[in-house]
């Protein structure tokens, strides 16, 4: 079969989805979590289609797989003024109960989430088109973030809750909440990336609203019970709808003291604005990114390649950590966009539960129409597609497309593609990849290939100075997770990883005692006595 009628016949019909695979029916969730209560929605809904098409008489249609409510600014304010009572200005049982105990609810919270597996997985599967071997991965990994938050707070806790003497000053340094935090994640990893927020900025001692992803809300509805029964009421509120109608109000109530977004810098810039008092409120942000990767001549090709594409077309690009564009040397530019087509043409590209898929359908309804859309100016601006059907898309699908020569007229060079594109850019000196990074408005990451250890020597310095991030003969990417996490310009605010993710979510506040008479008598009645800690407060284990 050629590949025209392979990419036209990539769906298949209802029928022949694997029992294995199916949901168990369809989620028409009408629940929504406000105050430690079930609420039951009665308003409009939203229907979610999956990215996976299923072949009809009309050509592949986008299967439907649920609805979730369309809750107004109304209910969406009710929720928050329930965060906003839990916390209380700080006297509220949640902010105020000791980390070890926090710590219990997060763990009966996780056992909890760990019983709904199967159907979490699915849905990620279902609502986004990651492969079910990825979603399961992302499940994996985000019980291990959770396990790891906790072992990190406990020793930082230790470290920190000490009690010091210092000029006369007795002193213990705790870490305080926030206050009320809106929490939004993103679509690519719809629960991983929202828990490495939400689960932090919980255990602090914060208070929560929660509004799931656009793509990827179904998968949080088997959760909502599980937050119900892990914690006190109003500690976790969760609300569903169009993010552009309910979210500004909630800003603008001037109630939210975090926000957190993974997502767009626009989108972040107008939300902070939107706070009546912005100098007040902390954003821990992760927002747009245009990781480069640098190819010199000195570079091994086949491992650049191997980065390369992984790097750029893993979950089809959709990563704010994927490889955006290459750099590559013109002199090494062809035999790399050989091995590059080449590579991609191995690539398996099909149904999300396929074993070995490594392309699948995308969620955002209008993203082929975007990705054509850069191609055509790539190719009215002088770039060619290099390889084989790249660019050729079918319902939801749309196969990899490596596009060179690129350059500064094109948006290629400066947008985040966020998809199966990989641009490539030729470079004649070096100097030339650094004022690109310098230019950049993004600042995440960069990679470097190359074997020549002065050459690299001589990009790290630079380079670091623009990203957070640098690589040298990997693809970027985020992890492990207890690495810092950010990025510079508009790419990041705020640092999350394991251990800076409790920081971002928290303040350094003291208790000093000076050591005077009056205060020695108090110590002694406070302070254990085999112990240099304050074992009377609530921070100690
Ligand atoms: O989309 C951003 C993710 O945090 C990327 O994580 P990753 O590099 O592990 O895929």
């Amino acid at each position: 079969m050629d590949f025209d009628s392979t990419l036209k016949n990539i769906f298949v019909h209802e029928n022949e989805i694997p029992d294995e695979f199916r949901l168990p029916a369809l989620i028409h969730q009408r629940e929504y979590l406000s105050n430690g209560e079930m609420k039951t929605w009665t308003g409009p809904v939203h229907e979610v289609f999956s990215p996976v098409c299923v072949q009809t008489d009309d050509g592949p249609q986008r299967l439907l797989i649920g609805s979730y409510p369309v809750c107004t600014a109304a209910e969406a304010g009710e929720s928050l003024d329930a965060a906003v009572a839990a916390y209380d200005n700080g006297r509220g049982e949640w902010p105020t109960m000791s980390v070890a105990e926090r710590i219990q609810c997060v763990e009966k919270f996780t056992g909890k989430m760990i019983e709904q597996k199967d159907i979490i997985v699915k849905l990620i599967m279902w609502e986004i088109g990651k492969s079910i071997a990825d979603s399961a991965k992302e499940f994996d990994r985000t019980v291990e973030y959770i396990y790891a938050t906790i072992d990190s707070l406990k020793n930082l806790d230790r470290d920190s809750s000490r009690f010091e003497i210092v000029d006369g000053i007795a002193a213990q340094v705790r870490r305080s909440p926030l206050g009320v935090v809106l929490c939004m994640g993103p679509f690519n990893y719809p629960l991983n990336e929202t828990f490495t927020t939400l689960i932090p900025a919980l255990i602090m001692g914060n208070t929560i609203l929660f509004k799931p992803p656009k793509f990827g809300t179904l998968l949080h509805y088997p959760l909502q019970e599980a937050f119900r029964d892990s914690f006190p009421k109003g500690v976790v509120n969760v609300i569903y709808g169009r993010g552009n109608a309910i979210v500004p109000g909630l800003m603008q109530s001037g109630k939210i003291n975090v926000l957190t977004l993974i997502g767009s810098s626009k989108v972040a810039n107008e939300l902070k604005k939107s706070h009546p008092k912005v100098n007040r409120l902390r954003a821990v942000l992760g927002l747009d990114a245009k990781n480069a990767a640098i190819v010199t001549p000195n570079a091994d090709i086949s491992l650049a390649v191997k980065e390369i594409i992984t790097g750029s077309l893993s979950f089809n690009g959709q990563r704010c950590t994927a490889l955006k564009i290459v750099l590559v040397h013109r002199s090494i530019a062809d035999k790399l966009l050989a091995q590059l087509s080449a590579g991609i043409a191995e690539l398996k590209f099909g149904m999300p539960w396929e074993k070995g898929v490594a392309l699948t359908p995308l969620p955002e309804t209008n993203k082929i129409d975007y990705l054509n859309e850069c191609i055509s100016d790539a190719l009215a601006n002088g770039a060619e597609v290099v390889n084989e059907n790249g660019g050729k898309s079918e319902g939801s699908f749309f196969y990899p497309a490596v596009v060179y020569p690129v350059n500064d007229k094109m948006k290629l060079y400066y947008e985040e593609q966020f998809g199966p594109i990989v641009p490539v850019v030729p470079f004649d000196d070096l100097e030339e990849t650094i004022e690109y990074l310098i230019e950049s408005t993004h600042g995440q990451q960069v990679s470097i290939f190359s074997n020549n250890a002065d050459e690299v020597a001589s990009l790290i310095d630079p380079l670091v100075n623009q990203v957070s991030r640098v690589n040298i003969n990997s693809q970027c990417q985020r992890g492990p997770d207890v690495f810092p996490f950010t990025g510079r310009k508009d790419s990041a605010e705020g640092t999350l990883s394991v251990p800076d993710a409790i920081r971002a979510f928290s303040i350094r506040s003291l208790v000093a005692f000076k050591m005077n008479d009056a205060n020695k008598q108090l110590i002694n009645e406070i302070v254990h006595e085999d112990s240099s800690n304050f074992l009377s407060t609530k921070f100690i284990f």
